[in-house]
């Protein structure tokens, strides 16, 4: 046995093997661990389970991952130490006795299968969503008018065989992952930072004028969402990313005035951005 001096740094996934994520978190580190869902990853994080974790966040087709912005603005007070877009080209996976002719359903993560939308209503199937592309591939092992949509990795991993790929309805089709950790990374000089906020009250300007303040100095946004409060009907959070980290002078005079403007404001963190 090689004996090493540095400790590896545990790396959680949203798993099992054979998922989108999984390919994300390889470019992190070899030492990974497979969760069943985003909040397992995230408790994980929390708890020391693992060193970081990675989780998806959002996709070129069909947006937001919900699920993960909740858990991170609502649930757990973990930060963004990075973030890795990756290509996702999707497969339709069978067994290796059947033909796509066979298939009379297909399983996939409800976001895949968002994605491949017009692949499945072509082939005249009824679609059901599983946990993960991975755990859909599991779970069609054995049953010949079934198929999953995944990756070329839980082909091998579960012993099915490619009948189609590139099935996604838009080519450029990317994921962008996040990697969790207690803490951000520190200022690189191609940095991004994440915030989500509220506003204070409904009324005229209430957006803009926070807005405004990144205009004003030249300061681009790279992202802006906007999600349900989940405390009244018509009540929202916001989610912007920027350019630039939360440790310079003009970012950190920004957050400071909206901190005085907003109900609510939450650093996600500062981290390198990786442009594409
Ligand atoms: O199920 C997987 O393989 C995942 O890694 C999840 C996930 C997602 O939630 O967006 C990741 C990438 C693709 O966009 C499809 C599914």
């Amino acid at each position: 046995m090689i004996e090493t001096t540095q400790k590896q740094e545990l790396i959680g996934f949203f798993g099992p093997s054979g998922t989108f994520t999984e390919q994300a978190a390889s470019q992190v580190g070899n030492d990974l661990l497979g969760f069943d869902s985003i909040l397992d990853v995230l408790e994980a994080v929390k708890n020391g389970d693992v060193n970081l974790g990675v989780v998806p966040i959002e996709n070129s087709i069909e947006g937001p991952v919900g699920v993960t912005l909740d858990l991170m603005v609502h649930d757990y007070d973990l930060k963004i130490k990075r973030e890795i877009i990756i290509p996702i080209s999707h497969n339709l996976l069978i067994n290796t006795d059947a033909s796509i002719e066979d298939i009379k359903y297909v399983y996939s993560h409800i976001q895949a299968l968002s994605q491949c939308r017009k692949f499945t209503d072509s082939m005249g199937v009824v679609v059901n969503s599983t946990p993960s592309t991975s755990a859909a591939a599991e779970m069609v092992r054995g049953r010949k008018d079934s198929a999953a949509i995944g990756t070329r990795r839980a082909a091998e991993i579960y012993g099915l065989k490619i009948a189609a790929s590139d099935i996604q309805d838009y080519k450029n089709n990317l994921t962008r992952f996040i990697v969790l950790g207690k803490t951000d990374h520190e200022f690189t000089g191609n940095d991004k930072t994440s915030v989500v906020f509220s506003l204070m009250e409904d009324k005229p300007g209430g957006l803009y004028h926070i807005l405004e303040l990144f205009a004003k100095l030249d300061i681009n946004l790279t992202k802006i969402e906007s999600r349900p409060s989940k405390e009244k009907l018509g009540n929202y959070i916001f989610f912007i990313d920027f350019d630039g980290h939360r440790t310079d002078e003009s970012i950190s005079n920004i957050l400071d005035v909206i901190k005085s403007k907003v109900g609510f404001l939450k650093v996600l963190g500062s981290y390198p951005a990786q442009r594409y």
